[in-house]
């Protein structure tokens, strides 16, 4: 890797740690440093299931985003959707959510986000027959909707269908560029195995289909500093 060579990377779980409360994931300044330095050197690109507005909450917006697990790229100049139908699954994320005190009131414990083009339930404060049952729902709200159904650490979603990380970072691959691809869930399986010739980091334990594995985000940080250093 070297100067203009490209990097894409996760945000929880490979930059930050998983939590159990999803609304606190703010960058450090470690972390700051190290996006910073990557930025000066790399063509880099945050790449999340997260909303827009989260990543705004905890990121500055000197950062390119891609969020919504691929739908939308953020800018300092706005939003970019990189989907054709964006807009129409805003709506249907909207008027689901307009059932969250009922969501809330069937399955105890359930913290349901609408992401504005996706809809998150997070599981960690339910019981695992609890969190069965949920599934089983939001399975048939996807049908119904037309989402798609996503089951992540800890999250039950509905995603937009077709939607993944994979195409969304082969979009902005440049031709003759190597590039890095870090992360440590589900989808970010679909960012390796769309970019199989990219140099690809599995974050933590699990099957992979990464070349490469770290421990944890510690681990991916140290990675990242060395980056930097021989850049
Ligand atoms: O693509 P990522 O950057 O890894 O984002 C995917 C999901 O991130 C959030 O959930 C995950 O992090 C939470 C905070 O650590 C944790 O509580 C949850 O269990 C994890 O799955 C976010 O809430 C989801 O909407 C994103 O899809």
């Amino acid at each position: 890797m070297g100067p203009g060579d490209q990097v894409f990377l996760d945000y929880d779980g490979t930059l930050v740690p998983i939590s159990s409360d999803p609304t606190s994931c703010f960058a450090d300044r470690e972390l700051l440093s190290i996006l910073d330095g990557l930025g000066e050197e790399y063509d880099m690109y945050i790449v999340t299931g997260r909303s827009a507005e989260d990543m705004r909450r905890f990121l500055p917006p000197r950062y390119r985003v891609i969020a919504l697990h691929g739908a939308l790229l953020l800018t300092s100049e706005g939003d970019v959707p990189l989907i054709p139908d964006y807009s129409r699954y805003v709506e249907i994320c909207n008027s689901i959510a307009l059932r969250k005190n009922e969501i809330r009131e069937m399955f105890h414990g359930a913290r349901l986000y609408n992401k504005v083009g996706g809809i998150t339930v997070n599981t960690w404060l339910m019981d695992t027959a609890t969190r069965g049952r949920l599934e089983d729902f939001m399975r048939s709200l996807a049908e119904e909707s037309g989402m798609e159904l996503y089951l992540g650490k800890q999250v039950v979603e509905l995603r937009i269908p077709g939607v993944n990380k994979g195409d969304a970072i082969r979009k902005f691959r440049k031709h003759g560029r190597k590039a890095l691809i870090a992360g440590d869930d589900i989808t970010d399986e679909e960012a390796f195995i769309k970019n199989s010739d990219a140099l690809t980091v599995k974050v933590g334990p699990g099957e992979t289909s990464a070349r490469y594995r770290v421990s944890d985000y510690m681990e991916m940080r140290s990675l990242l500093r060395e980056l930097i250093r021989r850049s």
